[in-house]
């Protein structure tokens, strides 16, 4: 039984095991959203996201956060409904709206983000280990690098021999992962002290952090990431008793994370100030408990880290096998990437995204490059399938694509609109550095799409698509040049 269905590419592929499991009461299933969602984000939030943002901006942040995300969960939901058809979640919408590159490249992007957010799991893993074993730094120490390709392999290893999730271990991460954030946000309630909150609201005493909407863009790409897996709660809440249940699920489980990850970060900045809460090492959580209730409290939470992101790594590491998989089955990815082995485990793929993993492991080691920076790049590579599926939702609302005489689409036409907005300003907000280095990470993916479309014997690009290639190609060798001259360095 998968649980964690982020997009339907698991549901397609576990579907006999997901409908016969017994239906859901609203209680699990919104805990089953939750769970899709909290990864490892959460334990970093304090120092994250007062990394570059005051009290005031970072307020403002979820709020803005929780508008957009809210649209974007809805529009997953209402596309399930309306356009069941279509299997493989985002980069379907996205091929069904605008033609078969554009798909390639949201499967792509919705890949590249799985696996890069899986390099930054791994990293902050390890960086909770170091509390036990200080050789592990940052987590992104030799030692540290080590452990984490270990940890890779093994799990490669138990895929690999067909170990799927089990409904015990995401109860236990579950728990593992809930239980110490409540308790968190409980200590830090008590602890907190408005005059520290206070102290410099606006943030505009700390000349660093520029103006106040230079503040909230920088918090844009950290509450991003916290609620990747959004796109999972419709298709976990699928399995649902009754209809109702669904977006009762979908909402409520939305609204507890977002009021989990608020309270984590707002309540921090009542014991510790901006510039203090900006320097602590990652997972801070850790460090803003440990300084209210001593070592056992920075034992406690480092340690939930640990099992709830070895959860989380599984199975995202599941999930980003699937996406080429399922793409190479409609012809979308060369097909030798859809080869399973004789325990149905996708092993190409596997392989592939694996090895790429490893190498950015290494990569990490000789740019050390931080926990932060990864999942950055991993918030940014999301953006192109998120995007597009609220403009897919947003174009059958407004041209009436999928419904009945009778039905209204204002509703549609309004979440599809928020959505695409919100994605519109996520990708202002995220800047230029973090949009060159996905381009360069996207143009390799053009070489895939051309061995695909060859394979098919379809023609390669239409004349619009060449010039989304090539301004591929041109945004990521630009984005490759200022990297070798040092003028960026997103890692
Ligand atoms: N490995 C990944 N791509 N994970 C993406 C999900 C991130 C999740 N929301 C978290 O906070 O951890």
């Amino acid at each position: 039984m998968t649980s964690i269905d982020h997009g339907s590419q698991i549901k397609s592929a576990t579907t006999t095991s997901t409908t016969q499991s017994a239906k859901l009461s609203r209680s699990l299933l919104t805990a089953l959203v939750i769970g899709s969602m909290v990864g490892a984000g959460v334990f970093s939030l304090p120092q994250n996201m007062a990394a570059g943002a005051g009290p005031l901006a970072i307020l403002i942040g979820w709020v803005i956060t929780g508008i957009g995300m809210i649209a974007l969960a809805f529009v997953y939901q209402r596309l399930a409904i309306r356009k069941p058809g279509l299997d493989s979640g985002p980069y379907a919408y996205a091929k069904a709206g605008f033609g078969d590159f554009v798909g390639f490249n949201s499967a792509w992007g919705y890949w590249l983000s799985a696996w890069i957010g899986n390099v930054s799991y791994a990293v902050i893993v390890f960086s909770a280990l170091s509390y036990f074993a200080p050789a592990f730094g940052e987590g992104n120490t030799i030692a540290a690098i080590v452990g984490a390709s270990l940890m890779l392999w093994a799990v490669h290893a138990l895929i690999l021999m067909g170990v799927r999730e089990a409904a015990i271990t995401n109860f236990i991460t579950t728990i593992a992962k809930i239980a110490p954030i409540v308790l968190f946000i409980v200590v830090a309630a008590l602890a907190f002290n408005l005059d520290v909150f206070t102290l410099d609201f606006s943030g505009v005493s700390n000349p660093e952090l520029g103006s106040l909407l230079a503040q909230v863009k920088s918090t844009m790409l950290v509450t991003l990431w916290v609620f990747i897996g959004v796109e999972g709660a419709s298709v976990v809440s699928a399995r649902a008793n009754k209809r109702s249940d669904i977006g009762f699920a979908t909402v409520s489980g939305f609204l507890i994370c977002l009021g989990l990850y608020a309270l984590v970060s707002l309540l921090s900045l009542g014991i510790m100030t901006q510039p203090e809460l900006a320097g602590l090492k990652n997972p801070s959580m850790a460090v803003v408990m440990e300084h209210v209730v001593g070592p056992w409290g920075g034992a406690l939470i480092n340690l939930a880290v640990v099992v709830s992101v070895l959860g989380a790594f599984l199975s995202w590491t599941l999930l980003a096998a699937e996406i080429p998989m399922m793409a190479a089955r409609d012809g979308t990815m060369p097909k030798l990437l859809a080869t399973e082995n004789d325990k149905g485990s996708p092993s190409v793929s596997l392989w592939l995204t694996n090895g790429l993993v490893q190498l950015f492991l290494i990569i990490t080691y000789f740019a050390n490059s931080t926990y932060q920076a990864l999942f950055l790049i991993a918030s940014a590579a999301i953006l192109v399938p998120y995007v597009l599926s609220g403009a897919y939702a947003l174009k059958i609302a407004l041209t009436r694509d999928g419904y009945g005489a009778g039905e209204t689409t204002g509703r549609d036409i309004f979440t599809g609109a928020v959505a695409t907005i919100y994605g519109a300003w996520l990708v202002y907000a995220a800047g230029p550095t973090f949009l060159f280095m996905c381009a360069m990470l996207y143009a390799p993916g053009i070489l895939v799409y051309i061995w695909a479309r060859r394979e098919q014997d379809k023609r390669v690009f239409t004349p619009l698509e060449v010039v989304l290639a090539l301004a591929i190609v041109t945004a990521g060798g630009l984005a490759a040049y200022l990297i070798a001259t040092g003028v960026i360095s997103p890692l």
